[in-house]
């Protein structure tokens, strides 16, 4: 049952109260007073709740229950099934309301708004990722289409993104406000019913392929590059979401040690990942060298306390593309590998996926292809996936054998990268590692100095192309950035 004041507030915002009533809205009440409690439905059963007072504009759930989309019980009517009935997916339950209100009852709302990474990935390992779709998502992909009634501000134009990511932007058009409206629940207010369903009527296709005018396109979300914290290289190389990266250097040269200190700073800021590391040992090496980048200790030597809390960081964050000894022989594709990630996107809400290294991967080329059309493909297609998944894809791929320059080893390049110049041409970003100083004695203060050239930035994106040298310090499992004072001696 509704309490009367609760009855008043929701018919205050256009929403007949039965309405309320028949979605098991009720007024309950405990110590801190009453509230407002919307249930959460999945199959019959009530999962969750969401309760609010009506004088604050927060709210609080169940604890410890599974978050689920709102009125999910929409997606198991025949007609949703069998692809025919176009379903609304909202910001919020109110907005939701506000469709079946005006619209139909082919409503959905997502339970939380964007699912941003949080900053603590200790103390909200649940936060990155959007699992209440994942545990849906037969049922999502039987929908035929979908219109994405998110918020018109930057927040819920994020969320619309990561919708479209998830939905795939050929099923989904998007929802925009008359002026001054920034959701579906204020268009029924001041516009009426036939407000929201114009709103939603005019929905206007994603562009998917083709030639647009400008109108076609919503604003896109601001790029929001991830800062990896290495000194330097992090404003001059950020980890930047829908791009492709490409690392090269010599074998040996510190290039997997470097991307190690990178991971485990994103991932202590609770940024999924998913790593295909096909030339590291997972267990032991690769755990202990990203547990030791996690806690800033020694490799060896990583007190158990902070190992611990750094492995919850790593079960939580980290996803390993892998194979087993009992998975089959065939060696990994990146087709296999792509869909690996996929799902590791998709169900754990991994926004960076690394590949160290290419050569490793099993190169499956078309009978009439040559390496550097097979190459061009594949560039193609990873960075597709950047794009349409909105993942920062970095890929290590190694330079082809070096022409030493009497007993120096030159710095490589994008171009040096077996297979084509495309290694140059198509990527957003590339960078190359070289450790010149390598073989000077153990004490050298230079022995651990590690060039970083960002040799590409593609136009438009954060960064640099410039050159920074690191020195690196074992004890501590840190990059600092190295000035040669005698550099102009
Ligand atoms: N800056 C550094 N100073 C001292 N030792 C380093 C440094 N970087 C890496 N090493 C050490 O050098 C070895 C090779 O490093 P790493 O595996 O990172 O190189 P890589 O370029 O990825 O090599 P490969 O291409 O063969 O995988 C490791 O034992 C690592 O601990």
């Amino acid at each position: 049952m509704l309490h009367d004041k609760h009855k008043q507030w929701i018919e205050a915002r256009g929403i007949p109260a039965d309405l309320a009533e028949k979605l098991g809205l009720e007024t309950t009440r405990d110590g801190a007073g009453f509230w407002l409690s919307v249930p959460y439905v999945e199959r019959g059963q009530v999962v969750n709740h969401k309760y609010r007072q009506t004088s604050e504009k927060k709210h609080r759930m169940d604890q410890g229950a599974p978050l689920c989309l709102w009125n999910h019980d929409v997606l198991l009517l025949p007609e949703v099934q069998e692809g025919k009935q176009p379903v609304v997916i909202t910001e919020g339950e109110w907005d939701a309301l506000a469709a079946m209100t005006a619209w139909n009852r082919y409503v959905l709302s997502v339970p939380n708004g964007t699912a941003a990474p949080k900053e603590d990935a200790i103390t909200n390992p649940e936060s990155a990722g959007y699992q209440y779709l994942w545990r849906s998502r037969d049922l999502l992909d039987m929908v035929g289409a979908f219109i994405i009634a998110a918020d018109g501000d930057e927040a819920g134009r994020r969320l619309a993104a990561d919708l479209v990511r998830w939905i795939g932007p050929e099923r989904c058009r998007i929802v925009s406000y008359p002026g001054g409206c920034k959701d579906l629940n204020e268009v029924l207010i001041a516009h009426g019913p036939a407000g929201v369903r114009q709103a939603i009527n005019d929905a206007r296709p994603y562009p998917v392929k083709g030639l647009y005018t400008i109108d076609d396109f919503p604003a896109p979300p601001e790029i929001e590059p991830f800062n990896h914290g290495v000194p330097r290289l992090c404003e001059m190389l950020p980890v930047t979401p829908g791009t492709l990266t490409v690392g090269t250097g010599y074998a040996g040269q510190g290039k997997t040690s470097l991307l190690v200190k990178i991971l485990a700073n994103l991932l202590k800021d609770g940024v999924t990942i998913a790593l295909g590391s096909f030339e590291t040992q997972v267990n032991p090496i690769l755990i202990r060298k990203l547990r030791a980048a996690m806690a800033n200790t020694a490799e060896f030597g990583c007190p158990p306390d902070l190992a611990a809390k750094a492995d919850q960081v790593m079960r939580d964050h980290l996803r390993i593309l892998a194979q087993q000894a009992e998975d089959d022989d065939a060696d990994m594709t990146l087709e296999d590998m792509l869909d690996l990630a996929r799902t590791a996107i998709l169900r754990d809400g991994a926004k960076v996926v690394v590949i160290d290294p290419w050569n490793e991967l099993d190169h499956k080329r078309k009978s009439d292809e040559s390496e550097t059309d097979y190459t061009s493909r594949a560039i193609r297609m990873m960075k597709r996936f950047a794009r349409r998944y909105d993942v920062a894809l970095w890929i290590i791929a190694h330079p082809a054998k070096p022409q030493m320059v009497g007993a120096k080893l030159p710095i490589p390049g994008l171009y040096s990268i077996s297979g084509s110049a495309h290694w140059a041409n198509k990527p957003d970003y590339g960078f190359v590692v070289h450790r010149p100083k390598k073989n000077l004695p153990k004490d050298h203060p230079e022995r651990n100095c590690i060039d970083v050239l960002v040799t590409k930035v593609r136009m438009g994106l954060p960064g640099e192309e410039a050159r920074v040298t690191l020195n690196y310090d074992w004890r501590t499992s840190t990059y600092h950035e190295w000035v040669d004072e005698f550099a102009d001696a």
